[in-house]
């Protein structure tokens, strides 16, 4: 809807993803370094399967960057495979000799859709009798490319704003983090250390088990995360049409991560559940301007930020290559089967996180870039203190 725009591409075992982001000023701190902690951040998690560990994200910027800052100029930025060697010639971009095709186990035509992916739905719309061409870009590995924007894009929210993202798991299959726990940015590396990213030590214990007992019976688990935005200011987004609805294009946002289901701004459906007088956060006047009592909204009013504390959820549904395999049919005899199965996570729900924490950043910074402006981030910055010194109502 904003300023800026962004694309991804690359397939799961191709040589690399790409990623450019367009329409951000000069002046934006951004180094491989940081994309590649990011990136980091991303393979982290308990239940991850083998590919996260033998393979590495390799970061390099092929534009908008220079010494450090960003030029003003589209960033685009590649996250190398290093898997692609064992992979060259199945997804070779250019035909390969059927012979030499043949002979490769990694090459056999997957027939037998997964229930829950990508695949039947997408053999059908592309008309393809197997499924690889289409898991390939359903794949989660493509939101690797996302984080990397995501990185890029909290550095100018920090830089003009102040604005600090954080997440955590609330809930991972049966368990739950108790209510009320809310972490703040400092939180951040403690989070990370967390094999499930949880902050409550109790509900993480548990966490850790729902996954052991999952592996154990062949099964696979989803949960919810929530994203916590701190220093958002009043007004990005509009109540004046659907699509400038902040609340609107953050829950776009997170529903097109791969296998999430489900998205709460603030208590979310838990509003529809108590009467008015517990759903909204009263207005009460303070030292530093005025004030709410209460945190229910998540920081959105009328699809405009209200300057209090932004919080989303999202609820990722359990990972569709399930071990013990689902019913289905073999496409191209359309005799029963079960669904093909290889390695894959037996649950992604911290990651998935770090996922959220980047879309829900390069949502602030399309709405940020829309209501500041700026082509410098100093001039950014003016505009969004002199926005801020002359609010009508503090
Ligand atoms: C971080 C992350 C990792 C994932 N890993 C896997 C996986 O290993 N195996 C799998 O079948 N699905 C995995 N998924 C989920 C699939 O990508 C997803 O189920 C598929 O795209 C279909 O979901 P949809 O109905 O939301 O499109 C992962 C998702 C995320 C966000
Ligand atoms: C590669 C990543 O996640 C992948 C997401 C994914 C899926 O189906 O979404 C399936 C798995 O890939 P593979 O089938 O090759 O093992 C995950 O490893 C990544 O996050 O970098």
């Amino acid at each position: 809807m904003g300023t800026l725009r962004w694309l991804t591409a690359g397939e799961s075992h191709g040589p690399a993803l790409v990623a450019t982001l367009e329409g951000l000023p000069a002046g934006v701190p951004i180094t491989t370094a940081a994309v590649a902690d990011a990136l980091a951040r991303r393979r982290l998690g308990y239940g991850r399967g083998a590919r996260m560990k033998f393979e590495q994200d390799q970061v390099t910027f092929l534009g908008g960057v220079r010494h450090g800052l960003t030029m003003g100029s589209p960033v685009a930025v590649m996250v190398g495979n290093t898997e692609w060697p064992k992979w060259e010639q199945v997804m070779s971009a250019d035909p390969v000799d059927p012979e030499i095709l043949g002979g490769l186990a990694r090459n056999e035509a997957l027939t037998r859709p997964r229930p829950g992916h990508a695949d039947l739905a997408g053999m059908q719309k592309y008309s393809l009798d197997e499924a690889r061409p289409i898991l390939e870009r359903a794949s989660a590995r493509e939101t690797a490319a996302r984080v990397a924007l995501g990185a890029v894009a909290r550095s100018y929210l920090r830089e003009t704003c102040g604005i600090e993202l954080v997440s955590h798991v609330v809930e991972l299959g049966a368990a739950k983090a108790p209510a009320g726990v809310v972490p703040v940015p400092a939180d951040e590396a403690r989070l990370d250390e967390d094999p499930v990213r949880c902050l409550d030590a109790d509900a993480a214990k548990r966490m850790v088990a729902e996954i052991d007992q999952a592996h154990k019976d062949g099964d696979t688990l989803g949960g919810v995360v929530e994203v916590l935005a701190y220093g958002v200011p009043v007004g990005l987004g509009s109540h004046v049409h659907w699509d400038r609805r902040l609340d609107a294009r953050l829950a776009a946002a997170l529903m097109g991560i791969q296998a999430i289901k489900g998205v709460e701004v603030g208590d979310g459906f838990e509003l529809a559940r108590v009467p008015g007088s517990k759903a909204h956060d009263e207005i009460v006047p303070g030292p530093d301007g005025v004030r709410r009592t209460s945190g229910r909204s998540g920081g959105t009013e009328g699809g405009l930020s209200t300057g209090e504390l932004l919080r989303v959820r999202a609820a990722m549904k359990p990972i569709a290559t399930v071990p013990r395999a689902l019913a289905t049919i073999d496409v191209r005899t359309g005799a029963v089967a079960k669904a093909h199965h290889q390695r894959s996570d037996v649950c992604a729900v911290p990651a998935a996180g770090i996922v959220a924490e980047a879309m829900v950043a390069l949502v602030l910074a399309d709405a940020v870039n829309e209501k500041f402006g700026g082509d410098n981030v100093s001039e950014t910055r003016r505009n969004v203190q002199g926005y801020l010194d002359h609010l009508i109502v503090r």
